[in-house]
């Protein structure tokens, strides 16, 4: 196994940047460069030095033993002053050192993996913490890093490998007549475990909306003032917008935060009959887009017009153009122009979609989300070949096996070479 180091902090100027050993040579490392090996996680100031003795860095140098690191092996931080020039002479001072070589991106974390210090679970979750850019989106990748995942996983295989058991025991003593009927705590075990899964896998939409964000759709009928709404929650000119109706024909994305959560929010055309293709087209498209967005801000400037779109449970209506406020009270009311009542309406849209985050689960992926199904498919089938009586038992231990191995998948028990590419392409370097 070779000894890996890299700059595990950003590059360039800083004030403190952390070189990162680990490998069975990483004392050793610590030892050519300081002349000592300090006790095991205290910190300890050092001076670094070259092969010819030249001082490279006064720095804070912590050690770890194998086992005891975030990587399970023998490994050791440096902590120096963050130049440019200070980091380069010491990632050439470590790359001189016979059996050390660059770590490449996120093989801190895949050798964490390795030795079982990480589940795959975590490693994603760790990945997401990295990239989290929302408040609710580092409070769900710290959750899934913290491995409750994990948990969950081996409470519902611990039994299900009961269930199996109990059945595997029937169908050794088959032959023996044994009167034992196991069916009842089976059933038992497998009908708690499905419970368990489909609250997770409602769960799971929720939390792929935390990840990669909600969509929010502004609708309503032409020079409603769609597109200047759209522009005074981004802060800048995103749509164009005139007194023409019939403007907007592009879906317009923008993407923001809105009350700590991630979300894309959707100009899109007027919505009337007309005779314009080109214009029929972009209608089309926004009836599209806001039929599968998670929840629609349907915007009149008119209270008596005809909204052209039927609202659903949590939807907005707003009244636009409210420059002053004036026609506030029963309605929303808003102004784009003014940006009279902005805040409210933005308060309102994230106590919604906050409320409906609340139920997210800890399956955070389409992967997991694919996991899970496999695994309630295998079970429904267990139970059925369960219900239809003993000579069906070895059918409902294979279906029991099958939803064992999803749920293996689901922390990376099994062979899981293939989803490890694709999570590590998303690692820096030093990771
Ligand atoms: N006074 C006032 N005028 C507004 C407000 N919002 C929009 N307008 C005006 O209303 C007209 C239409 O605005 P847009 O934002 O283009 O309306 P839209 O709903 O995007 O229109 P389409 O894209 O054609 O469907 C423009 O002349 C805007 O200046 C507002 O809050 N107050
Ligand atoms: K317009
Ligand atoms: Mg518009």
């Amino acid at each position: 196994m070779d000894t890996i180091y890299a700059l595990a902090s950003a590059r360039g100027k800083a004030g403190v940047a952390v070189v990162r050993i680990s490998g069975p040579l990483a004392f050793w490392a610590v030892h050519n460069l300081t002349g000592d090996v300090p006790a095991p996680r205290r910190t300890a100031l050092r001076v670094l030095r070259d092969v010819a003795g030249e001082v490279l860095d006064e720095a804070l140098v912590i050690c770890f033993k194998k086992g005891a690191s975030f990587t399970g092996e023998e490994s050791a931080e440096l902590q120096l002053h963050g130049s440019i020039a200070i980091v380069n002479a010491v990632l050439r001072t470590l790359s001189e050192m016979e059996g050390l070589r660059i770590a490449e991106a996120g093989e801190f974390t895949r050798r964490a993996l390795e030795n079982e210090r990480l589940d795959l679970a975590q490693v994603e979750g760790l990945a997401d913490l990295i990239e989290a850019e929302t408040e609710a989106q580092r409070r769900q990748a710290l959750k899934v890093f913290s491995g409750v995942l994990g948990d969950k996983v081996e409470r519902w295989r611990e039994a299900l490998v009961r269930a199996a058991a109990l059945i595997e025991a029937t169908i050794d003593f088959a032959d023996e007549e044994v009167p034992l009927d196991v069916s009842p705590e089976v059933l038992e075990l497998i009908g708690t475990v499905m419970l368990d899964l489909e609250s997770e896998a409602r769960g799971a939409t929720m939390a792929e909306r935390i990840r990669d964000g909600f969509e929010v759709a502004i609708v309503g009928p032409p020079n409603a003032g769609k597109s200047t709404l759209l522009n005074a929650l981004a802060g800048r000119d995103a749509a164009i917008t005139s007194e023409v109706a019939g403007t907007t024909r592009d879906v317009i994305e923008v993407r923001m935060e809105l009350g700590g959560l991630p979300v894309t929010l959707l100009d899109t055309a007027g919505l009337r009959e007309t005779e314009d293709a080109v214009e029929a087209i972009g209608i089309e498209r926004a009836r599209e887009r806001a039929k599968y967005a998670d929840l629609r801000v349907i915007l009149l400037a008119d209270k008596d017009a005809a909204p052209e779109i039927e609202p659903e449970e949590g939807d907005l209506l707003v009244l636009s153009k409210d420059d002053d406020g004036s026609a506030r009270g029963k309605w929303l009311s808003v102004s784009g122009k003014t940006g009279q009542g902005i805040d409210v309406m933005v308060a309102q849209i994230s106590a919604t979609l906050t409320e409906r985050a609340s139920s997210a689960s800890s399956a955070i992926r389409e992967r997991h989300r694919v996991a899970i199904r496999d695994a309630l498919l295998s079970l429904e089938s267990a139970r059925n070949e369960v219900l239809l009586g003993a000579d069906r038992t070895e059918l409902a231990a294979e279906e029991l096996r099958t939803a064992i191995h999803a749920l293996n998948c689901l922390v990376g028990r099994v062979d899981v070479e293939n989803i490890l590419g694709e999570i590590f392409s998303s690692f820096c370097i030093g990771k």
